[in-house]
């Protein structure tokens, strides 16, 4: 089966486009001012209309109150809400109420017992988005370009609908696709030639790199 492969940080149009013809399934937009990959609502609206009915697009959010939100999902209309702070299952619910769309639930993962953290969000969030835990210092909870012990995930409940994320490239995703067996994979950093700025030659290895995992 093919393997759903979104690609997150999109600034530009080059990028968004590229990503698309290489058969992006999700296409991500960052609304964190501290993040390099951070855009305006408007901005990503506008490069969101390029791949809209194409590719999902994914508004990532930390910890966002509901004028943020608002603000967002009037000017960039996504298919998914990924919430990438430390939103409880009571307000994963109150978002859903408010905006009908389906949320991807972001959670860091450097142990086994952080995957303990899933079982609260069962039956609200729609899929998980598993990331590596950010360095101690980091000001970005996602985006750090690390990757967790993807072993981790054998002690996962096989019905667990999760995007395996954190430092994936082309060099590590068919490691990555083998030992964990995902069905959905996420990157930026490893797509990326400085931080913030996507690198089409790698968006291409990337995809070559899954292509050739899946054969
Ligand atoms: O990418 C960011 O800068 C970011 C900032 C704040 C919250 C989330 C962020 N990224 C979310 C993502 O979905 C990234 O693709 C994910 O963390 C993996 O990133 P990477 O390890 O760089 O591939």
């Amino acid at each position: 089966m093919k393997t759903e492969v979104k690609i997150c940080g999109l600034k530009t149009a080059e990028a968004v486009e590229r990503a698309v013809a290489l058969g992006a399934s999700h296409v991500g937009f960052i609304f964190f001012p501290k993040s390099p990959r951070n855009i305006e609502p408007d901005d990503a609206g506008r490069l969101a209309a390029r791949a809209r009915g194409r590719a999902k697009i994914v508004a990532v959010t930390v910890d966002a109150d509901n004028d943020g939100l608002d603000e967002i999902v009037s000017a960039l209309d996504p298919d998914v809400l990924q919430l990438h702070g430390s939103e409880t299952p009571e307000r994963v619910l109150s978002i859903k109420a408010l905006y009908g769309l389906p949320v991807m639930k972001a959670l860091a993962v450097r142990e086994a017992s952080d995957l303990e953290r899933i079982d609260p969000y069962l039956g609200i969030v729609d899929r998980f988005l598993l990331d590596a835990k950010p360095p101690a210092g980091s000001d970005l909870p996602g985006g750090n370009g690390i990757s967790f012990d993807w072993r981790l995930l054998d002690a996962l409940d096989g019905s667990v609908d999760y995007m395996l994320s954190g430092g994936l490239n082309a060099g590590n995703i068919a490691d990555a696709l083998a030992l964990t067996g995902a069905r959905a994979i996420d990157t930026s950093s490893g797509v990326e030639s400085a931080p913030g700025i996507k690198d089409l030659t790698l968006m291409e290895a990337f995809f070559e790199a899954v292509r050739r995992a899946e054969a």
